[in-house]
């Protein structure tokens, strides 16, 4: 007997929004899977903060529809569909005269959550997002940086363990460097790796580092809607690759993985140089060998490989040629040979498949 499939968790039909002159967005649909994280992503005015409020009913849409989990948002309580959707803004909107504590606990107290659970689960909450209870339970939210107000508003949006979590810039506010480094703790945790997502932003690097899809939109319509891959590689349209090709190379670093430029790195000429790279490990203690997996990406290992030697390493002993610093990769398979890989194999390697992947796109 076979079983049906679930339905998506968040499923959006032809949806659209009028305002009187002006079309906001224009018959959109896609569907998302259980832990999916779709980004939006387009120039200013382009639709996404519209379509995103659609999804919670904060915008009532012209026509088309969205379910969650099979069930009409139209025909559900506002209110009562948002408190199971965590839903986070750029300009935070902490209650001012409420402790951090206090905010972080707003929805699970009108759930009616015991005190002690609401205690318990916001100083988790704090503790792994870096803001440890002690220091911050009890301030108030003028007291905080904008990065600390950003996690706050996070912890919030995660107190009552809401499935879906639906973010409209959510890094803003935010000056670049402290950005990428509120991204990167986002990225690791825990909390999210099982939630559905949505979420805006307008910046390209920040689109592909978070998302499973993006849907990049302009004038209120879908341009593309796929993985970050398949908007690089495989453009729709010239609105697509003119869109990502500022940052070009940037994104093919980050998006390719070593999986991809396997067979590039011909393992006869690895093991032809295994020799060599074993002798100089055992007269010096200069080579960078790290193991990795197949799943790193080009810039992950572009990084390892450059990375500057231990600070132990006097600096008149670093190797004069890139290639005796090296790589190992790992397959899944443990019979698999290992290979080893050099900056000068990863970067041709790198070019061939950038190169065959363009010319695959074109013809
Ligand atoms: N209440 C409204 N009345 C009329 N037009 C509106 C209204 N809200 C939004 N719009 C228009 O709809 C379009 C989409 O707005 P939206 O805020 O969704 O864009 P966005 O992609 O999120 O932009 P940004 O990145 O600048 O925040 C814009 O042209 C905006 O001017």
């Amino acid at each position: 007997m076979s079983i049906a499939p679930a339905p998506p968790v968040i499923r959006v039909r032809d949806l659209s929004k009028h305002y009187p002159g002006h079309v906001a967005v224009q018959n959109v649909s896609f569907e998302l899977a259980l832990g999916e994280t779709l980004v939006l992503l387009g120039p200013s005015g382009c639709g996404k903060t519209t379509l995103l409020k659609m999804l919670n009913r904060l915008i009532e849409p012209t026509s088309g529809t969205v379910e969650i989990n099979g069930v009409v948002v139209g025909r559900q309580q506002p209110e009562v569909l948002r408190r199971g959707i965590g839903y986070v803004i750029q300009q935070v909107g902490l209650l001012p005269h409420y402790t951090v504590a206090e905010n972080v606990g707003v929805v699970p107290r009108l759930l009616g959550h015991a005190p002690t659970a609401i205690a318990e689960r916001t100083n988790a909450l704090l503790t792994r997002l870096h803001l440890p209870p002690k220091r911050f339970a009890h301030q108030y939210p003028h007291q905080l940086s904008g990065g600390q107000q950003q996690r706050v508003g996070l912890a919030r949006a995660l107190a009552a363990d809401p499935p879906i979590m639906l973010l409209d810039e959510p890094f803003g506010a935010l000056d670049p460097v402290t950005r990428a480094g509120i991204r990167r703790k986002f990225r690791e945790l825990e909390e999210l790796r099982t939630k559905t997502m949505v979420l805006v932003t307008h910046d390209v690097t920040e689109a592909f580092e978070l998302a499973d899809r993006i849907a990049l939109l302009n004038g209120g319509q879908i341009q593309q809607l796929g993985t970050p891959h398949e908007l690089l590689f495989r453009p729709a349209n010239d609105f697509v690759r003119d869109f990502f090709a500022a940052e070009r190379l940037a994104l093919q670093l980050h998006t390719l993985r070593l999986r991809e430029l396997l067979p590039f790195l011909p393992p006869s000429t690895l093991s032809a140089s295994l020799d060599k790279l074993n002798s100089h490990e055992t007269t010096s203690s200069l080579s960078i060998v790290k193991t990795i997996s197949l799943n790193h990406t080009v810039q992950d290992t572009f990084e390892i490989l450059t990375e500057p030697l231990a600070a132990a390493a006097p600096t008149d002993q670093q190797p004069a040629n890139d290639s005796i610093r090296h790589v190992i990769i790992t397959e899944s398979d443990e019979n698999a040979p290992q290979r080893r890989v050099t900056l000068p194999e990863l970067m041709a390697a790198f070019a061939q498949a950038i190169h065959q992947a363009e010319t695959a796109w074109k013809s």
